[in-house]
């Protein structure tokens, strides 16, 4: 029995509010008597909606003012993508939470093809993932790769508006959404290997607050956590984001971590892949090495151009 109120800063999404809600159900859940109020808010992210993001540029556009909240202790916990979570967090904040991973793949959303495949020669696929498009032009150069960017409904309602021939989305979010009979089908790892942490759910707070750590505990899935931890030492050590053409992919085989890395160049001409597998104790060593791999092969001249050309 806890008496205790927690306070979650959350954007007005209706992913990031499902996310919020879908937390605080599960801490209510956990902890009978505990309150559990959320506080939305605007982030900068969402007041530039419209344009390039990749454009727009720095890192964890999604979370300032979530963080800002926190430290002031206006909120207790922000609620996060693990997709789109910077690498490094302010002095005196932390993730204390990783919550079971869903679906990480990439979902082919089209209201007249079944699939990539049948796409015509030519169609035009909306996507403002770079991670997505170099991927997607290395197996269909003949695609027209156009940009897409906005909230998830947002996106379905101009595929709807006939903007493009499909769309690619996170299988994730529309799950979330309710939107599962619009996924055609979702993205093999093959086709389109997933970004860093998709389809996770984390949960920052106050580093000094270990009352609430322990709150969380229930929610936390290690086997998840491992995996992500994995990709994101992969994602710091290439110094990317969710605005990179870097993709990484973790899953284990028992007590072993097998990590998938990728980089690729926007226009799909050049795709290198890395990988490797580890015990899950050394997950963070196994994201540098399969990092390290990559920077050996080029990754850091095809992504030294995409941060030159983004400022
Ligand atoms: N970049 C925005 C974003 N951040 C997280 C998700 C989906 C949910 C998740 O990965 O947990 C999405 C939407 C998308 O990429 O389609």
């Amino acid at each position: 029995m806890s008496t205790r109120h927690i306070r979650i800063a959350t954007r007005k999404s209706a992913l990031a509010l499902w996310q919020a809600e879908h937390v605080k159900a599960r801490l209510e859940q956990a902890h009978p008597g505990l309150k559990v109020s959320l506080v939305p808010m605007v982030s900068r992210g969402d007041q530039l909606l419209d344009s390039p993001l990749a454009k727009i540029g720095g890192k964890g556009l999604f979370v300032k003012e979530l963080e800002t909240a926190l430290l002031n202790d206006e909120a207790d916990i922000a609620v996060h993508s693990m997709k789109d979570v910077p690498m490094e967090f302010p002095e005196g904040l932390g993730l204390y939470c990783i919550c079971e991973r869903e679906d990480p793949r990439d979902a082919f959303v089209s209201n007249n093809y079944a699939n990539l495949d049948e796409l015509p020669h030519g169609s035009v696929v909306g996507t403002s993932s770079l991670r997505r498009q170099a991927q997607l032009l290395n197996l269909r150069p003949d695609l027209e790769i156009r940009f897409l960017r906005g909230n998830v409904n947002t996106r379905l309602a101009k595929l709807d508006a006939g903007d493009y021939d499909a769309i690619i989305l996170a299988a994730a979010g529309l799950m979330r959404l309710g939107f599962h009979d619009r996924i055609r089908y979702s993205l093999s790892d093959t086709e389109c290997l997933p970004a860093g942490g998709q389809g996770a759910v984390g949960i920052e707070c106050r580093t000094n607050d270990t009352e609430l750590h322990q709150l969380l505990q229930p929610l936390h899935e290690q086997n998840s956590a491992d995996r992500i931890l994995a990709e994101r030492a992969l994602n710091r050590h290439l110094n990317g984001g969710c605005q990179v053409p870097i993709a990484c992919y973790a899953v284990l085989e028992g007590d072993q971590l097998w990590l998938r890395g990728l980089v690729g160049q926007p226009d799909g001409t050049v795709i290198l892949r890395a990988e490797a597998r580890a015990p899950r104790a050394d997950a963070e060593a196994l994201g540098i090495s399969v990092a390290k791999d990559l920077l050996a092969q080029g990754a850091g001249e095809i992504l030294a151009k995409i941060y030159a050309e983004s400022n």
